[in-house]
Order: C-alpha cells, then structure tokens, then sequence
C-alpha cells in the first residue's frame, strides 16, 4: 500500500490539495477498516450496559444468571480484541502515511529548483522533514480515527440514553453542551499556539544546524558562548509557546470532565428522586449512569484527539509548504536516470555560450543583480579550456548555469551543439562531470563516495580513476582502503585528498565535458604536476574546462576565456592573451613578471645564491610548490612576496 502513490504525483507538483492530503487519499482502504473496527469495539462497549442492566433485572427475579454473565465476558472480549485489533492497523496505516509523506517530501527536496531552496534555512527543513511529519503521522492516524470512533460512541450512547430517559438526557446535554463549548474555544487556541510552537522549533533548528555545520569557525572565533546564548533565546521561545500549548491542552481535558461530573451529579439526585417516586426503575437508573460513565472516556478523548488533530493541522501546513517548493526543470524533473548520450558529431563544439544573460534573483520578490551580460565563447570537443578572471567575475556562475543549476536570463547555452534547455537533466549532468570549488565529498565509505556519481562502476574503473587522480598512495595507506569510512564532509581526509576524491569521483563518470573549479588548489607540487598530465590525457578524451588562478594550469590550455564583470574580454592561448591582453597580464603578473611576453626559457634559480634562494620561495608560493623547471619556455623573474604586503 506504500507503494501506490501515482508516479504523477511524485513528479510535478502534487495537487491543489496538497502532498499530505495525496497521500492520505492512498491510505484510506486501511484507515477505513481501522475505523470499521473501533466501531464495532464501540458498538460492544455501548452493549455492556444494556447486558448489565439484563444482569441486574435476571438477578432481582432471581433466574438464573449464566446467560448474561456469558453474554456480558464475550462483550468484555470482543472490545478488548476489537481495541488492539484497531491500534494494530491504525498504527501501520499512520507508518504507511508517514513513510510515503517522507519519501515524497525528500524527492521533492532533493528536485527542488536551487533558487527556492537557497531561500529556506536548512535547519528549519530538516524539522519539517522529520518532527512535523511525526505529527502528521499522528493526526491523520490516531486522532483522526480517535475522533471518528469517540463521536460515534458518544453519539450512540446519547441516542441510547435518550431512549432510556429523555428528561435526564436533556438535564445531561446541558452540563455536557456548555463544557464542549469551552473545550471547542480551547482547541481553536490551542491550534494557533501550535503554529507559532512549530515556528519556534523550526527558528531553534536551524540555529542549531548553522553552528553544527560550521563549528571549527565558531570555536575558532570564541563564539560559543555568544551562539550558546543566542539558540538559547531561541530555545526559550520554543519552551514558551510550548508551555502555552501545554497550558491550553491541559484545560481542554479537564473542562469536559467538569461538565462530565457535574452531569453525573445532577443525574444520580434527579434519577434517585425519580426511583423514589417511582417515575423510573432502578435498572433503568444503573442502566443510564453506566451510559453516563462510557460517555466520560470517550468526550475527553474526543477532544484531546482534537487538540492533537489541530496540532497536527499546523504540522500538515508546515509539510505541505515544504512539498510546494518550486521543482527543477519547472516541475517536470525526468524520470529515473536517463540513458548515458554521447556528444552528437564529432568536430562539433562540446559547449557553447550564446549571448547568455544571466542573475541570481534575490529576495521574495524576485528582483535579480545581473552577473553575467551576453557571455559567448565556444569549447571544442576536446582539449582543455582555462577560464580565468578576478574573483566575483562570474566564473563559478557559468558552470552552474551548464549544470542548469539556474536557468539563463537569456540567450542559450549549447552541449554537443543542443540547447541544454532541451536535454534532460539527467543526461546532461551524466555529460557533464563537476569538480566543484568546495570539495563534496560525504560521509561513507571512500568506494561510496567514488561510485556517488556511477554507482555501476567496475573495480578495473575505480582503479583506474583513483590512479588518474593521484590518490592511489593515499587510499593503500588509509586502514581499509576503499572501503574506510569517513566522516561528515568526508572528514578523515586531507582538503587536497578530499578534492582528488571528487576528482576521481568525476573522472569514473567518463564525462563528455569535465567542468573543474579551482580543482587543483588543494594539490600539492608533485600531484599537481601528476594531475597536468591527467588533464592533458583527459583533454584527449573530453572537453575540460578549468577555472584556475594558477598561471601552471592555463599555461598549457587550448584556449583561455578572459571573464571580466560578467563579459567575456578576451579569448585566446597564454601567449597571445600575455601580448594582448591588459588584463590577463596583470592577473598573470600578479603571480609572476614576464621579461619577454613569455618567449626566453626559464633561467633555473639557485638555491644557494640569497637573491635566487628568495626567488624560488615566491615561486613556489605563487605556483603552489610547482618546480620552476617545468613552466615551459618561461623566463621568469619572481618578486619576493613580503608578508606586509598581503595585507
Ligand atoms: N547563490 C548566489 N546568490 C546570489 N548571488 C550570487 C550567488 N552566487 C554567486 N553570486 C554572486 O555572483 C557573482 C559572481 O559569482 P561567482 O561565484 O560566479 O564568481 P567567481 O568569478 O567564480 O568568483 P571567485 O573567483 O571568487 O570564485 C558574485 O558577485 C557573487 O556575489
């Protein structure tokens, strides 16, 4: 029954109704025979009396009492059966809709467009995704059926009663009427309170997981007590409006039970009075009170099973808002993984950037500060293309809008010469592989990680990957090799390990075009010379694009685009942008000083000479340790770098 929930809803939008409500249409079948069988435990408790009243009448003319004491033990058994018969199918009809709201939810959260989701705080949807949706459990199942079986038991046992006395059922209904007024006014407090105790949860969590995800920073700046004090508040807030609920609820229970013994009171002197005149028989009196006490149970379960139900409303509300988050792809994600493409014809540029606008949108308005303006350039299909410009220029924005990541403002942006728009996401992001600037990796074992983007990959593939990486020395010293585990972010590993992790993992998708940013930061001299030469092989193979600020890295590309505010200045070779390019020689400058535009080969520094000793320092600072002697056909003249400086 889990599983029915239509593909059509797991897609697009759910409905007008809601995800919470979808689902809860898919467990009806259960929750009706859930219900279906607390009426009849209803229907055998609302006979108990009637078989006691028979008990009374058998013994006041003295028969014999088998029968109804038989007839009462089996009324006694059925409602017991019939009870745990409903908790039992109840229950897994709430773990089914809960089950169903949650992986819904988290397909949706993980489909959602990134604008949208960039606008929630993460704390305040891991608490929608995990406390609400224990409440929506608990509405739609418990309370819900507790509600339907506790009215029908109260309204059996009013009919019946009124068949017994009118005149005490209506002195009943009055005392029983004024304190369900008070208990509904109750509820519709308690229902707000809940809302905002929801808020206050979801505020609480999210402070909570902004400190957690970045708690070397706040140690590091002594921040603890400030953050302990500010979730504290926090906390506190939720603590408030938590005991307000509690306050409200705690009222709720006992307002019916006041109008419930003030019943009883009126009920057993009026009744008595009547028995004593003769106006009613004794059995008729027990027969009434016994009713009135059945009553007692079922009223105050009826309205706490409303204050849980109006609890769990703000719970539904809250999930549902969650599942409306806009979905990628303008709601129509594709379906499972898409066969691997190839890039079309051969000869034909791997990507293509068409006067392509470009904003990220800001505030709920959806006002946008342009960041890129009409960007054209091409990338063959094979051969490394650096991108490269000062930081905030828009680099990082041109491979989130190849991922479609965002959709473009406008123009279009091609892959293997088709507009990406037109392309299913899943086959153009198994086309395209990405390294991103912070190294993702995740908790689980290094093979989990590597497989993340390929989960079919054969070992001679992993293998082959981790060599091309430069991670192979790495993995045969870890203690179980590939199959270690590592830890939230991939903690366990190294920032430069971690990186040639993700690099690995890119490098086994076998991607047509590999989108690098900044990926060789993190790597040392010599796997960054190991990784040159990794590029150069896959350059062979595919489309690289680097964006770099290592001059090591751009001086051997095919091509370098020149990015500059969002517009693309210059394009062209290392050379030929050091010559023409005002620029690019003044990022390359700020790295290194070309004597003669880059054509006079490199003059090896000696390390025992003060000045060169000095030299081959700056050197490797700028080239992150790359030895001078590799830079090919550079004649380099280094400044020293003084520490005053970078301030
Ligand atoms: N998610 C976002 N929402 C709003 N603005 C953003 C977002 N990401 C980036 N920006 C803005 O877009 C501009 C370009 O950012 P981008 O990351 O593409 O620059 P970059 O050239 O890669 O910079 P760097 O070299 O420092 O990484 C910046 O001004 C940045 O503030």
């Amino acid at each position: 029954m889990a599983h029915r929930v239509g593909r059509a809803s797991q897609r697009g939008r759910t409905t007008r109704a809601g995800l919470v409500a979808t689902v809860f249409r898919q467990h009806t079948a259960l929750l009706v025979a859930g219900v279906a069988l607390g009426l009849a435990g209803v229907a055998a408790s609302l006979t108990q009396p009637v078989a006691i009243g028979r008990l009374i009448e058998a013994a006041g003319r003295g028969e014999s009492l088998g029968a109804p004491i038989t007839w009462l033990v089996s009324l006694f058994c059925a409602g017991a059966l019939l009870t745990s018969l409903q908790a039992y199918v109840i229950g897994r009809a709430g773990e089914n809709i809960v089950f169903d709201v949650r992986r819904l939810l988290t397909e949706r959260l993980l489909r959602a467009d990134l604008t949208a989701f960039g606008k929630r705080p993460q704390g305040d949807i891991f608490t929608r995704t995990v406390t609400d949706t224990s409440l929506v459990k608990i509405a739609l199942s418990q309370s819900l059926t507790q509600l339907i079986t506790s009215g029908v038991t109260v309204l059996g046992g009013v009919v019946l009663m009124f068949c017994i006395d009118a005149g005490l059922m209506v002195i009943t209904l009055g005392c029983l009427g004024a304190a369900s007024v008070v208990s509904l006014l109750l509820a519709r407090k308690l229902r707000k309170v809940a809302l905002e105790n929801r808020d206050d949860i979801g505020a609480f969590g999210t402070a909570v997981q902004r400190v957690l995800s970045a708690l070397p920073t706040v140690k590091a700046s002594r921040a603890e007590s400030r953050e302990a004090d500010r979730i504290g508040a926090l906390a506190g807030n939720a603590r408030r409006s938590g005991i307000r609920g509690t306050a409200y609820g705690a009222l709720l229970t006992p307002s019916m039970n006041v109008g419930t013994q003030g019943a009883l009171a009126v009920v057993v002197g009026v009744g008595m009075a009547w028995v004593a005149r003769g106006e009613m028989t004794m059995a008729a009196l027990t027969t009434f009170i016994m009713y009135l006490f059945q009553l007692v149970s079922p009223l105050v379960m009826f309205f706490m099973a409303v204050g849980q139900f109006v609890q769990g409303r703000a719970a539904i509300q809250k999930v549902d808002e969650l599942a409306d988050m806009p979905q990628e792809g303008g709601g129509t994600a594709d379906a499972g993984r898409a066969a691997p493409m190839v890039l079309a014809a051969h000869g034909r540029a791997a990507v293509e950037f068409r006067d392509v606008r470009f904003g990220y949108e800001r505030g709920d308005q959806g006002e946008r500060s342009p960041v890129l303006h009409g960007v054209s350039f091409h990338v063959p299909a094979r051969g490394l293309t650096a991108v490269v410009g000062p930081s905030g220029a828009g680099k990082t924005t041109l491979f989130q809008l190849i991922e479609r990541f965002y959709p473009a403002s406008g123009g279009s942006i091609l892959v293997g010469g088709r507009n990406i728009e037109a392309l299913p996401l899943d086959a153009l992001r198994g086309l395209v592989g990405y390294v991103q600037q912070d190294s993702a990796a995740l908790r689980g074992t290094v093979r989990e990680n590597l497989t993340y983007a390929s989960p079919d990959a054969g070992e001679d593939d992993i293998r082959q990957a981790v060599e091309m990486a430069g991670l192979a020395k790495v993995v045969a010293k870890l203690p179980q090799g590939l199959d270690t585990e590592l830890g939230d972010q991939g903690s366990g590993l190294s920032g430069g390990q971690r990186q040639r992790l993700c690099i690995a993992r890119t490098l086994l998708q076998k991607p047509a075009v590999m989108l690098l940013d900044e990926a060789t930061s993190h790597l040392d001299s010599d796997s960054e010379r190991d990784f040159r030469d990794v590029l150069q092989r896959v350059s062979r193979h595919c489309a690289v694009i680097a964006i770099a600020h290592r001059i090591s890295t751009v001086i051997d590309a095919e091509q370098i685009v020149v990015l500059e505010d969002g517009r693309v200045r210059a394009t062209g070779r290392h050379q030929d942008l050091m010559t023409r390019d005002a620029l690019y020689r003044r990022l390359a400058g700020s790295q290194l000083h070309a004597d003669s535009g880059g054509r006079a080969p490199a003059r090896v520094p000696d390390r025992n000479h003060p000045r060169d000793s000095e030299t081959t320092l700056s050197l490797s600072l700028a080239f992150g340790g790359l030895p001078p002697a590799t830079l090919n056909e550079q004649t380099i003249r280094l400044r020293p770098i003084r520490s005053e400086e970078q301030w």
